[in-house]
């Protein structure tokens, strides 16, 4: 049944946010990781949803916060085991993301061998653009994103680059967990992610289609 909420304001919905990881080869290059012979992925609560106007929080154990741009698939109906012939049927648009990752945290889970829950999951890891519908972008694999830290650019890649097409990924997702309606897939970061200190401000992009402006900020812990 069709929903009478509207997609443009996806991230009210509580959905499922489903980040794609080591998707550019450079990308997981700098980061020493091989490459990927499977999509790898992992989950963010909604509540780490950030709109403009707040800021990112960096994380009370963290020393090391990267930012990492990210183009973001918004699904538009529910999905379940597709093909990659009909993928594309079960997109409503697009958003710029970012997975903003505490990377000292994430070294030292992938140390121990446990989950990056705290490297990924946290308030405010995923500040989100405004919602692109689908007809707006003919091609999502022909977009260049990028991203500024106080100006200066540190990332810019071509989402063509991706290792793993859009289709391809929400094939494999859709057999494992069912996508729905309002759900969004961060497709993965190209290279140059890199720290962002207390009162920085990141500026990131989809080419000339969109903009968006976070502060970053730190958490307070309670008392
Ligand atoms: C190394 C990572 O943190 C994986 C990731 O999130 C990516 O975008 O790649
Ligand atoms: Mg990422």
């Amino acid at each position: 049944m069709a929903s009478s909420r509207s997609l443009a304001r996806f991230w009210e919905w509580g959905k499922n946010i489903v980040c794609v990881g080591r998707n550019y080869a450079e990308h997981a290059k700098e980061m020493g990781n091989a490459l990927p012979a499977e999509p790898l992925f992992f989950l963010k609560p909604s509540s780490a949803y950030l709109r403009e106007g707040s800021p990112i929080l960096r994380p009370y154990y963290c020393s090391d916060l990267h930012h990492e741009v990210e183009l973001g698939v918004v699904i538009g109906k529910r999905t379940q085991a597709v093909s990659q012939e009909a993928a594309m049927e079960h997109v409503g648009g697009y958003a710029l993301c970012l997975d903003m990752t505490a990377r000292d945290t994430q070294k030292e889970c992938k140390k121990k061998g446990l989950p990056w829950t705290l490297a990924k999951a946290f308030s405010t890891s995923c500040p989100v653009s405004e919602f692109v519908p689908k007809e707006k972008i003919p091609d999502p694999h022909k977009l260049k994103i990028w991203l500024k830290v106080n100006g200066q650019l540190r990332q810019e890649g071509e989402t063509s680059s991706m290792i793993f097409s859009i289709p391809h990924l929400i094939s494999y997702i859709s057999e494992i967990v069912t996508l729905e309606e309002g759900d969004l897939i961060l497709t993965g970061s190209p290279s140059g992610v890199g720290s962002v200190q207390e009162g920085d401000e990141i500026e990131a992009g989809i080419g000339d289609i969109l903009s968006m402006r976070f502060k970053v900020a730190q958490q307070t812990r309670r008392s």
